[in-house]
């Protein structure tokens, strides 16, 4: 049988079958898990065959067949540095929340975002929430990051996920795909989540709570149906996608204005720093590339890890 993973605990994976049944399953034997040294060989969202089996008395679904991934993320496995934890397969859609105030977004976090998900080819739409809450200044604000955003190429949509406004846009955008939500803490996940699927209870309180309790507990990602034909990823505690080992020259490919400039610069390997003949940097002058997105570019090649932009 075929089916999607839904839920994993590390050693029973929950499946739902292309039937729409869903299955406990376990796994059987060794996976080659696409040359990541991952401590989960399953993950949510995974594509799997799995068979039904006798052993003893009991039918056990087994897993034997893990489907090629389009996309993933991953984190460090907080144990073993070394080996990384799956947290999410075949996403069709990330939606970053950003706000300007309460919590502020920076451009850089949002910018690091934006290249990490180009790194893991995952899409990236961003919602700029509380619009209700702005200023004429900061709507102005919003205006300009909305085209500068759409610009590059990324959807931009304004939302009150509180009231509802343009959360119709959202679900529309959601409609037969797998979804995840990001953004810093207090940017309107959960009120959004609630907005577009009424009655869904998340994990993401209950996880917080552990956490006041001053419990270790893992966090596992689960897949959720809603009932518009939509799926959304939910990934208590892990608000950002983290930070992709990238090397330097590749850092560049990532920011999508850069890339296309890139084959006009005069070095082939340009770092777009101080290069003669430098088509981004030429375009930076001429306002065709945005301060922002090189500054946030800068500091993404310079590592500047202790930069108060730097990811929550
Ligand atoms: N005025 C206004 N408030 C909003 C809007 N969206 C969310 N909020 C409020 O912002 C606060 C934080 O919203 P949450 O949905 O809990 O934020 P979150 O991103 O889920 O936060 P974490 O669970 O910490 O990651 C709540 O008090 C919401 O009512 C909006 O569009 N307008
Ligand atoms: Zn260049």
């Amino acid at each position: 049988m075929n089916g999607t993973v839904y839920k994993s605990t590390g050693s029973w994976y929950t499946v739902k079958s292309v039937e729409g049944d869903f299955y406990e399953c376990r796994i059987k034997g060794k996976f080659r898990t696409q040359n990541i040294k991952s401590t989960n060989p399953v993950a949510v969202g995974d594509h799997v065959v799995f068979q039904l089996e006798d052993i003893g008395d009991e039918t056990v679904a087994v897993i034997s067949e893990i489907g090629e991934r389009k996309n993933y993320i991953i984190r460090k496995s907080v144990k073993l540095s070394k080996q990384t934890h799956i947290i999410a397969a075949n996403l069709d859609q990330v939606f970053l929340l950003i706000t300007l105030n309460n919590p502020p977004t920076f451009t850089a976090f949002i910018d690091r975002f934006l290249v990490t998900a180009e790194a893991y080819d995952i899409p990236v739409v961003l919602l700029f929430n509380k619009l209700d809450t702005y200023s004429q200044e900061e709507l102005d604000e919003v205006d300009y990051l909305m085209g500068l955003y759409s610009h590059i190429g990324y959807t931009c949509i304004p939302i009150e996920a509180k009231d509802g406004k343009n959360v119709d846009k959202v679900r529309a955008m959601m409609v037969d795909k797998t979804s995840m939500f990001a953004g810093h803490s207090g940017v309107g996940k959960s009120t959004l989540v609630n907005a577009l699927e009424p009655g869904l209870q998340l994990k993401t309180t209950e996880i917080s709570e552990q956490h006041l309790q001053g419990q270790h507990t893992t966090t596992f990602a689960e897949m959720y149906d809603l009932s518009f034909n939509a799926r959304i990823i939910d990934t208590p505690g892990i608000k950002g996608f983290g930070i992709v080992d990238m090397e330097q020259d590749e850092i560049g490919d990532y920011f999508p204005e850069f890339f296309e400039l890139k084959s006009e610069c005069k070095f082939n390997n340009c770092l777009h720093l101080d290069e003669p003949k430098c088509a981004v940097k030429d375009a930076l002058e001429n306002d065709k590339i945005a301060w922002s997105r090189y500054r946030s570019y800068v500091q993404m090649l310079t590592g500047e890890e202790d930069s108060p932009y730097r990811e929550r």
